[in-house]
Formats: C-alpha cells, structure tokens, sequence
C-alpha cells in the first residue's frame, strides 16, 4: 500500500469562500494556500491546455538537473499534484525515496489520486507530507537532491525557503528550482505578459478561477530575475548557482549546489 502521510491540521483558511480581489495582491500565506487548494481541480489540466504539454518537457529538465539517481533520498518542495514527484520516482526506482512535501491538502490528494491511479511500482517510494516550505520538519543534511516546480515564486519567505533547503540537503547535492522567469529583455516579458491576460485568465475564467490566474502575472513581476535567484543562492550559502533560461525565455531553471 503506498503511503499516504499528512501532518494532520486544522485548515488554516478560516473562509475559503472569501476569494481574493484581483485588484488586491495575495500577501498571506493562508490566501496562497487557499488558492492553490480552490485550482487544485483543474490545475493538471489547465497545465496541459495552456502550456501545450510543454511544462511537461520543462518538468523533466528541472528534475534531470536536480541529479537525482537511483537509491538516493529526495525531496520535491511546494509537489502540488505531484508531476515532479513522479519524475523523481522513476529515477531513484525502488531502492530510492521520494518525499512529495505541500501546504495545499487539496493538492495532495490529487497527488495521492494519481499514484493510486498510475500504478506504477516504483511510485510505491512517494510519500506525501502536508507542511510549510518555511520550516522543513527534517533534519540537517538528509536529502540527495531537491527539486522545486513553480514553488519558490509562491513562497512568502523565499530567503527562509532557500535556507531551508540548504540546510537539509547533502553536502555537494542539487537544488533544481524551475519557475517562470523573470526576464531583463522588454520583448519577452511583454509576450509573458500578453499570454497571461489574453491566453491563461480567459481561459480560467471559463473555470471561474480568472483571479487565481491573474495573481500568475503580478507574482512574476514581483519575483527574482536569473541574476538575483543566483545572487540568492550563493548568499544562502550554495557553493555554485547557475540560471537556465528555457521555453524561449518564458521559464527559467536554477540549479544550485550545496
Ligand atoms: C506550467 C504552467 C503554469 C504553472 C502555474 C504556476 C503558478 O505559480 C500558478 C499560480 C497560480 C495559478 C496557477 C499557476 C500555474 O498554473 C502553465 C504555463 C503556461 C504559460 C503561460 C506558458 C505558455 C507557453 C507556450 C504555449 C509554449 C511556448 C514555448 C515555446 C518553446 C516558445
Ligand atoms: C504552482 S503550484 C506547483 C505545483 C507543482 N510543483 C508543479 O510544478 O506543477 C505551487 C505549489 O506550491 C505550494 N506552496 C506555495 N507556498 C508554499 C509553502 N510556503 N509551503 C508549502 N507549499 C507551498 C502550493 O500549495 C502549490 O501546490
């Protein structure tokens, strides 16, 4: 039987109902949780939809340059429906472990949904933990490699999430962070830009998610360039930090080593 393992506690979103206005930046983590937890639904398929399938191809770069191999400990931060999480089991195979670790409960039962329904054996090494980017209930040094899909962006405390993650990685593993990115040239954030107003909330509209996927475009602009996701990096203490710009400059991928 696979694992399922929640750190079980009260929802912390007093008033689900009470969605955030567009015209007001979701600021406290309770509202990102709540965010999350009301696209859950619709979040692998409108992923998918929008992007072509090429998040897909991006995901497998992102856990590729995390190095993770087989037996190995990982960690996937910030999992949501698991994707990563996946990519990471097949690669440590049995002999390895995979932690899949959220805020969002509703995004880690869709997560557990899926190792259910994919039936894979090796997706028998995920387990699903509920918890804060913020203040990892691991100890010092546990993990081989850690990978973070479109998570970083969403963390209020991005500093505290990056030391964090160095403190329990390995000495000499991998941080892998993809993410939208944030880029210095005008013409592709104005194409980033164009796609989120005139592709990405229409289309959740249709959902009735049009503000969950407007905060898309405001937390890109308030997010770090390549340069200073590096500059972070190395002043959280990794050894060597290294941005990729990927998906014709839409995405982007930090590689860190501790
Ligand atoms: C992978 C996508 C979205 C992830 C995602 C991340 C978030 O932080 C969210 C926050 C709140 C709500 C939703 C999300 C969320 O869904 C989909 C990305 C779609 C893009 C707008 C990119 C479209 C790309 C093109 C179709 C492909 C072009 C590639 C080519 C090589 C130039
Ligand atoms: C856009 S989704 C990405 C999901 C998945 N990694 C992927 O690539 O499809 C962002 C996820 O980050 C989670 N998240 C945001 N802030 C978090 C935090 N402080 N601690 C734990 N999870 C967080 C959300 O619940 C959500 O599932």
């Amino acid at each position: 039987m696979a694992s399922l393992h929640f750190l079980l506690r009260p929802s912390s979103n007093p008033n689900p109902l009470a969605l955030p206005s567009r015209s007001r930046p979701v600021r406290c983590a309770n509202e990102r949780q709540a965010l999350f937890s009301r696209i859950a639904p619709v979040y692998d398929n409108l992923n998918d939809f929008l992007s072509l399938g090429q998040h897909r191809i991006w995901k497998r770069m992102a856990v590729s340059w995390s190095r993770a191999k087989r037996g190995d400990d990982v960690l996937d931060l910030c999992c949501g429906s698991g994707d990563l999480a996946f990519l990471l089991s097949e690669r440590v195979g049995s002999d390895g472990k995979v932690i899949g670790f959220d805020f969002s409960r509703e995004q880690l039962l869709v997560a557990s949904s899926r190792q259910h329904l994919l039936l894979k054996a090796c997706y028998k090494n995920i387990e699903w933990i509920e918890g804060d980017a913020t203040k990892l209930p691991f100890s010092d040094c546990s993990f081989d490699a850690i990978t973070m899909g479109y998570g970083l962006r969403n963390v209020l405390d991005r500093c505290k999430a990056m030391q964090e993650m160095f403190r329990v990685l390995k000495p000499g593993s991998r941080v892998s962070i993809l993410d939208f990115n944030k880029s210095s040239k005008p013409f592709i954030t104005s194409i980033q830009g164009w796609m989120i107003d005139n592709v990405v909330v229409p289309v959740a509209t249709g959902y009735g998610l049009a503000d969950e996927y407007a905060y898309l475009k405001s937390s890109v602009q308030e997010f770090l360039t390549g340069k200073e996701l590096e500059k972070l990096a190395l002043e959280t203490g990794f050894s060597d930090a290294k941005h990729y710009e990927i998906g014709g400059g839409i995405m982007g991928n930090l590689v860190a080593k501790r």
